[in-house]
């Protein structure tokens, strides 16, 4: 008969699920296995130093399980455990793991290891699954409880001869995701009455491992469920979920596994580990956070979280990972950008809406929570819009331009940037808006201007104006009702162009008393159609006269 190279795995049998109608409402307990999974797996596995370094990041953002190393597996990692402990550099409510194969001389050097630690869990596993039985260790059923419950024994005794450390138990039955759910369940009964002393005080952790992931995170739930409800002393064990993430689906496995009745989540951060990787904590936690779970770590610099990584295990973290890549909170597209721009303007506006305070199109979470900055968010290519545009000046210069001028900026900008064929800076935007708006080329140069108040009517304003025209001084005096009128009648004497200035818009754009003002002058055209000219001044009707000579210039270039 012949059989299939793939197909889709069975169903678990629990037509009484209950995991789909809960959510998770409480935070789990975080397990970072970053040094020992993360670390096996690197191309370039850490020195002591490195792993010295990321141990004391993983300690200064909150975890308090973090699995360092597989102490029997060289003299490196044998003597990093004994220089956290030796050199007391473990926070006391920190327990330090350690992962040893359920083999006797393994089992002796890691706890050897552990010796004089304050808190430590020793983590110990075998595959009961029909796979590795077979394949691997050619064992039988029976065999395999009696060697876990030989190692758990044994660990048991050592432990005991340690009586100043706190030393917890834990237990993984490797692969369970591809083992049957009776065996695993009858395994786990068997260690954990060999181990003996575990309370609800003290739990035993029973690990369940999603080695690789085969199956859909529907089924690991289905499975985390049964094997809670089947094992016969749950309030002495925690429920820990492992995922891997070879499908790709590693978050969601752990979100469905702790629906599922799980108490605690090993992982690493940005997901680093054999093959694709173990599930990424930062996502995970993240996620919770996002929807207000108190999570006790904190990524409120998580820049400097990913820098850190990134350095110590030479693998860059890719753009689009959730929450910590290059362009997790960016948008290039236009409507993204508009829609943004508007959101976070209106945060306040509906406070009802979703019945949170946070509510912005295109972005579940507000970067700065996680230290990173507004100005980052929006990046401009040829696909950007005038409303990210509008952004870009303002976040990063406190430029805000009048919404009737950012259609004629867009067309700019987006013409350089298809110019130069990719994505612009904030300063190349800056630089458009500059030389299209407040300094374009043209035949005119205003070398001064004088408005003098009326002596009887101070509202009346007497004016000079000295102009360059290609380059040739003329002065011209005009009245008029104000500063802004005066100077438009001076003009038009010597200007071909017949505008109007109706209203225009002042901004100071930085306080105290160098307050530099910009104004935004719409020249309106007897032809019809709308220049607008932006001058810049420490004085708000300078500013004003010199955006009507840029607009001018604008229209004489047209
Ligand atoms: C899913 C995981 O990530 S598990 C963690 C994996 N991490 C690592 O392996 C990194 C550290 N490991 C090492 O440095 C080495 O493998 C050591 C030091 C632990 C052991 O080294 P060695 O004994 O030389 O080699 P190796 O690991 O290949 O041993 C394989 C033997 O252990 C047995 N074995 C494998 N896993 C287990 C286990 N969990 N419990 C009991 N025996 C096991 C195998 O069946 C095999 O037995 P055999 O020699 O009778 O065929
Ligand atoms: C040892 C166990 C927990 C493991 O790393 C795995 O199954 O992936």
């Amino acid at each position: 008969m012949s059989i299939p190279k793939y197909r889709i795995p069975e169903m678990i049998d629990i037509p009484d699920r209950q995991w789909p109608s809960k959510s998770v409402t409480k935070s789990p307990i975080w397990c970072s296995v970053d040094m020992r999974d993360g670390n096996q797996a690197l191309p370039d596995p850490m020195d002591p130093d490195q792993k010295l370094e990321y141990f004391k990041l993983l300690c200064d953002i909150g975890f308090k399980h973090i699995e360092i190393g597989f102490p029997s597996a060289s003299a490196d990692e044998f003597n990093f455990f004994r220089t956290l402990i030796e050199g007391d550099l473990i926070p006391d409510d920190v327990f330090i793991m350690g992962l040893t194969q359920s083999r006797p001389h393994l089992i002796e050097k890691t706890m050897e290891a552990f010796k004089g630690c304050k808190r430590g869990i020793v983590h110990a596993y075998i595959a009961p699954s029909d796979l590795h039985m077979k394949q691997v260790f050619g064992m039988e059923r029976k065999q395999l409880i009696e060697t876990a419950v030989a190692s758990t024994k044994q660990i048991r005794e050592l432990a005991d001869q340690m009586p100043e450390s706190d030393i917890r138990y834990e237990f993984s039955p490797e692969e369970f995701t591809d083992t049957d759910i009776d065996f695993s369940v009858e395994v786990c009964e068997a260690v954990f009455e060999t181990w003996g002393k575990a309370t609800p005080e003290k739990p035993l952790i029973m690990n369940l491992p999603a080695t690789v992931e085969r199956r859909p995170p529907n089924h690991y739930a289905d499975m985390v469920e049964l094997f809670c409800r089947k094992f016969s002393q749950r309030d002495r064990i925690l429920v820990s979920l492992h995922a891997h993430n070879d499908q790709g689906m590693g978050v969601a496995s752990i979100e469905l596994g702790l629906m599922a009745g799980a108490d605690r989540v090993e992982g690493t951060l940005f997901g680093h580990g054999e093959r694709t990787g173990n599930v990424d904590l930062v996502t995970c936690i993240n996620n919770l956070y996002s929807r207000g779970i108190e999570t006790g770590i904190d990524f409120s610099d998580l820049g400097h979280v990913a820098e850190t990584v990134e350095r110590l295990t030479g693998m860059p973290i890719y753009y689009r990972q959730p929450y910590a890549g290059t362009y997790a909170f960016t948008a290039f597209s236009g409507s993204h950008q508009d829609a943004i721009n508007k959101g976070v303007h209106k945060l306040t506006e509906a406070p009802d809406m979703f019945g949170m305070g946070w509510k912005v199109p295109y972005m579940h979470i507000d970067p700065a929570d996680l230290g990173r900055k507004f100005e980052r968010l929006i990046r401009i290519n040829s696909q950007s819009g005038k409303g990210g545009i509008a952004w870009v000046l303002e976040q990063d210069f406190g430029i805000g331009i009048p919404k009737a001028m950012q259609p004629e900026l867009s067309k700019y900008v987006q013409g350089y940037s298809e110019q130069v064929g990719r994505e612009i800076s904030a300063d190349e935007v800056h630089e458009v808006f500059q030389n299209e708006f407040v300094a374009p080329e043209g035949p005119y140069e205003l070398v001064g201007y004088w408005p003098r108040p009326d002596d009887q009517d101070p509202t009346f304003i007497h004016g000079e104006v000295k102009l360059k025209i290609n380059g040739e001084e003329k002065t011209i005096q005009a009245d008029g009702n104000g500063p802004i009128s005066a100077f438009v009648s001076a003009i038009r004497q010597v200007v071909d162009v017949d505008f109007t200035v109706d209203d225009y818009h002042e901004q100071a754009i930085d306080k105290g008393a160098d307050a530099q003002a910009l104004a935004y002058v719409p020249l309106k055209l007897a032809g019809n159609g709308v220049i607008f000219g932006v001058g810049e001044d420490s004085n708000i009707n300078q500013a004003a006269v010199r955006a009507i000579v840029a607009g001018l210039n604008r229209i004489t270039k047209k």
